[in-house]
């Protein structure tokens, strides 16, 4: 018996139909002109087209593929799962169906689950996600990934609007983006991409939640619906520490990071953990929102952190009838913080309510204003050169 509880065929029975004992095409196929004979690497080498959703590389690199059967114009492929009851089977399937079809002589395509032993799924983890004690692979000095602590003074100046917005347009432009939202407290991520999900967790390795296209994690998606956090700090570092380590992100090029408001101790662990990490300071126009944002911008600077610009969130309304920017806010609250900072503004967000019309969908349409401002800081950020220094001690 295969793996899989097929019949494991003899090689010459795994033949397809049009094929005679030498392996070539029955009646020269290929002289007429005929499509290639499907054959079992072929198979294969499509197949590194298809992700494993969650740990985003291919199987067959993964060897997940482990066995591939081809009846004629009939494939079936035998994948090897880290666990048994894996949400992504169904995923799966679609996009190995959808990729082999587009094979020439694919007409019917069958997927066989089974799931990897124990010792398989370890190595397989410790080999994409680096040994126990260590930060995830993408928060490390050495990776290409860009992580951006979005940082605010006050509370409700719309931090995690920004942060949820800004990856979302960062994916739009082409970025690969991963969201962590480190607000322990008021985590709102979950309810601004309308996901509570339970994170799938394999061998100690927590994946992400994937809601409106974008990877993320946050303690909503970890304790009970309407659970408060009371944690004291050092309990509060240790989970943090934990998602900084244990969740697998792979190497996206952003990881966008929702800070509590102010200038804590949640800021500091980021701080020192991800010396890399790059601040984006996020005010209103009024000015005592203003002064707190310069004070966490300076905290930032002062735990070693780069800060590399300000966005200035519910800066104007846009008059329906004249098309004229209402400042309803008054204040100049995001030229007073990057003249502090000596950073620039990198952009200007109007005040729009209800940014998808729906609930559960924090995400502006691409075509409103907001979300044609995020654009444009997506585009700036991304063509800022990523940051690479040492970790001071
Ligand atoms: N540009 C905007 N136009 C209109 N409403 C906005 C805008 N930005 C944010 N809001 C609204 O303001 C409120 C606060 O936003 P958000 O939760 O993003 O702020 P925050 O700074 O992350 O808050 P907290 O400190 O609670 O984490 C939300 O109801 C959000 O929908």
């Amino acid at each position: 018996m295969g793996l899989f509880g097929w019949r494991r065929r003899k090689r010459e029975d795994r033949r397809p139909e049009h094929q005679d004992a030498a392996g070539d095409p029955v009646g020269g196929a290929a002289s007429q002109g005929r499509p290639e004979p499907l054959s079992e690497a072929g198979i294969r080498e499509a197949l590194k087209d298809v992700r494993d959703p969650e740990i985003g590389r291919d199987l067959v690199s993964l060897n997940m593929v482990r066995e591939v059967r081809i009846e004629g114009s009939r494939v079936t492929v035998g994948v090897a799962l880290t666990t048994g009851g894996c949400p992504m089977q169904h995923r799966i399937t679609q996009d190995i169906r959808d990729r082999l079809s587009e094979i020439e002589g694919v007409e019917d395509v069958e997927v066989d689950f089974g799931v990897m032993t124990d010792r398989e799924r370890q190595n397989l983890f410790s080999t994409v996600h680096g040994g126990p004690d260590e930060l995830a692979p993408a928060f490390r000095d050495e990776s290409r990934t860009r992580v951006i602590a979005v940082v605010s003074g006050k509370g409700g100046v719309g931090k995690s609007t920004v942060a949820v917005n800004l990856a979302a347009a960062l994916k739009s432009a082409g970025h690969s983006v991963a969201i962590l939202d480190a607000d322990v407290y008021g985590s709102s991520v979950p309810v601004m991409l309308g996901s509570r999900e339970r994170p799938n967790v394999v061998e100690g390795v927590i994946f992400p939640v994937e809601a409106r296209g974008l990877k993320f994690i946050s303690m909503g998606n970890l304790v009970e619906e309407g659970q408060a956090i009371i944690w004291r700090a050092p309990i509060v570092n240790k989970a943090l520490t934990q998602l900084m380590r244990d969740v697998y992100w792979d190497e996206p090029d952003f990881v966008v990071v929702d800070m509590p408001p102010g200038t804590g101790d949640v800021a500091l662990t980021i701080a020192q953990r991800i010396p890399k990490a790059e601040a984006l300071v996020v005010t209103t126009p009024q000015a005592d929102a203003a002064r707190v944002a310069v004070k966490a911008g300076r905290m930032a600077v002062q735990a070693h952190l780069k800060v590399i610009g300000v966005v200035e969130n519910m800066s104007y309304a846009t008059c329906p009838d004249c098309g004229k920017e209402l400042q309803i806010f008054g204040g100049d609250g995001g030229r007073a913080v990057a003249g502090a900072l000596e950073v620039d503004v990198l952009g200007r967000i109007p005040i729009l309510p209800d940014a998808s019309g729906e609930p559960g969908n924090a995400l502006y349409p691409e075509d409103s204003g907001p979300g044609r401002a995020f654009a444009e800081i997506a585009h700036r950020l991304a063509g800022m050169k990523a940051r690479r220094r040492l970790r001071v001690l």
